[in-house]
């Protein structure tokens, strides 16, 4: 029997939906979407000591505690980006990118952190460059004005975020960019991640400064786990409210951008649906991503941590609070994985600590299960459903605001130091990405206001308490070579992605 003509319709037909499901693409997302990838100062530029620049707390924290890096290294010349940044957004180009969301360096700027310290003009010219040779390749620069990276200067003179002085020269920091690139830079971000910068400085102490309460054995540099994170989170939401009210009054009519904050977040899941382990994951979320979210929506802390924490918690005033509600045009938002969260009774011994305030139980296993497919970075699991998840959180919690994605990415742990075939076939991060961005695309049908994606990263870099030692980069680095850079299989994946 033939084929007769409806079986080649059918056929035709089944293939279309099949392609159509399979082959995620630029044109699954609305029009205008946009597409970029994000980097920061310190894990990018290296020239840390051209240019006019003074040290930051990384500088510091990275030369006098190389142990507190895996491989003891630092940023001294990182990717060298600082010199190469013509090439680099030449494969931004290349790729097809829509955007570049990159962090300026606050002591390259302001090389003592104060504004009466002086401003340094050959930081003022790096970053305008960067930002012409942005535009005239067509891609979008969204600028973050913190991304940890804080002048030593500051943190000498008064402990930096610990100290409410912080508030004013932050402001000073951000009218100074306000200034001198607003005329072509139409996204502002605040901070990138105050969560992490709390958690890995003050409580952890694997990020700069290094501070937690010495019975933690953790190796940090003085501190206190139960009071310190509280003092600095608070100021940096200050410093972020202070900053968006000015640009508001002063520079958003007529520079016509918008101003928000990158938040990150796990995705907790409980370990049931007891109602006591439903409440802890609640607790964790607003421990995490409520600390921030709330006062910038509401103008105050979630009362989950307001009843736990008692005088811990400073308290914002009436002005305070008022300048702090309705701080964000858009909203950031960084997410990599999901973490399994369990009731945990207040510990009966020991002081308190950030670490156990919350009275949950963190976990990426639960009964000897992982949450999701392990990948080459050891905090990351492949929970791709989180974001989506996340995002519909977000939409209901929080009035449904608008949301770009700054961060989402995965890293490599082998052990390659060349360009081989190996290290360029990096199907894991096809995979990530791919699953992420169609649980995004799910999260846009289920009605969530997100219009933007950014990958971490462009370029492998350097990943903080991890060094070279993981790579995040769609391009890989060589750093044994002149720091040349190679497209690994996930940009060619990308390349194509965009351009259908
Ligand atoms: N890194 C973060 C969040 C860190 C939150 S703390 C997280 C949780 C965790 O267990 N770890 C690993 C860890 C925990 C304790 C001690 C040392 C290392 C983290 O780094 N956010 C974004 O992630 C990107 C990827 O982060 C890497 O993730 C893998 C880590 O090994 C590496 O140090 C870190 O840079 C950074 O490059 C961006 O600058 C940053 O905005």
């Amino acid at each position: 029997m033939g084929i007769k003509r409806w079986h080649l319709v059918l056929v035709w037909i089944l293939f279309g939906w099949v392609s159509g499901v399979c082959s995620l693409s630029r044109a699954s997302f609305p029009v205008g979407f946009i597409f970029g990838t994000a980097s920061s100062s310190y894990q990018y530029e290296g020239a840390a000591k051209e240019g006019g620049r003074d040290p930051s707390i990384w500088d510091t924290f990275s030369h006098e505690y190389p142990d507190k890096i895996a491989d003891g290294s630092n940023g001294d010349v990182a990717i060298d980006s600082y010199h190469r940044y013509k090439e680099d957004i030449g494969i931004m180009k290349e790729m097809g990118l829509d955007a570049y969301r990159f962090s300026i360096s606050w002591s390259r700027i302001l090389p003592n952190g104060k504004l009466s310290g002086g401003v340094n003009n050959e930081g003022i010219n790096y970053y305008n460059n960067l930002i012409n040779e942005l535009l005239v390749n067509g891609i979008q620069p969204f600028v973050t004005l913190f991304h940890w990276d804080l002048p030593q200067a500051l943190e000498d003179e008064y402990g930096g975020f610990l100290s409410p002085r912080i508030v004013d020269d932050f402001r000073d920091y951000a009218e100074v960019c306000f200034k001198e690139f607003g005329d072509r830079v139409k996204h502002w971000i605040t901070l990138n991640e105050p969560w992490s910068y709390t958690y890995g400085g003050y409580v952890a102490g694997f990020l700069a400064p290094g501070r937690c309460s010495d019975w933690q054995n953790l190796n940090c540099t003085g501190g206190d786990s139960a009071v310190e994170p509280y003092l600095v989170a608070h100021h940096l939401l200050l410093a972020h409210a202070v900053s968006v009210k000015l640009y508001r009054q002063k520079y958003q009519a007529s520079q016509e951008g918008v101003i928000g904050m990158t938040l990150v977040s796990y995705w907790f899941v409980p370990v049931s649906n007891a109602k006591h382990q439903q409440n802890a994951a609640s607790r964790a979320l607003d421990f995490m991503f409520g600390w921030f979210m709330k006062p910038i929506t509401i103008g105050n802390y979630p009362h989950t941590m307001q009843s736990l924490l008692g005088n811990r918690l400073p308290k914002f005033n009436k002005m305070q609070s008022k300048i702090l509600k309705g701080s964000f045009d858009f909203l950031g938002l960084n997410y990599y994985t999901a973490i399994y969260a369990a009731y945990a009774s207040k510990p009966n011994v020991g002081k308190s600590s950030y670490l156990t305030d919350a009275r949950t139980s963190l976990s990426s296993y639960h009964n000897g299960i992982p949450i999701g497919p392990m990948t080459g970075t050891k905090w990351i699991y492949m929970y791709p459903r989180g974001i989506r998840d996340l995002l519909l959180y977000t939409k209901e919690k929080y009035g449904n605001p608008l949301i770009y994605i700054t961060e989402n990415g995965v890293g490599d742990t082998e052990n390659v130091s060349s360009p081989s075939k190996e290290a360029l076939n990096d199907k894991g991060r096809i995979e990530y990405h791919r699953r992420h961005l169609s649980s995004l695309q799910t999260a846009i049908k289920d009605g969530v206001n997100v219009k933007g994606y950014f990958a971490w990263s462009l370029l492998d870099n350097f990943e903080w308490a991890s060094g070279y030692t993981v790579r995040f980069g769609f391009n890989f680095v060589d750093y044994k070579n002149g720091l040349k850079r190679y497209p690994k299989l996930s940009a060619q994946w990308l390349k194509i992605f965009l351009k259908n």
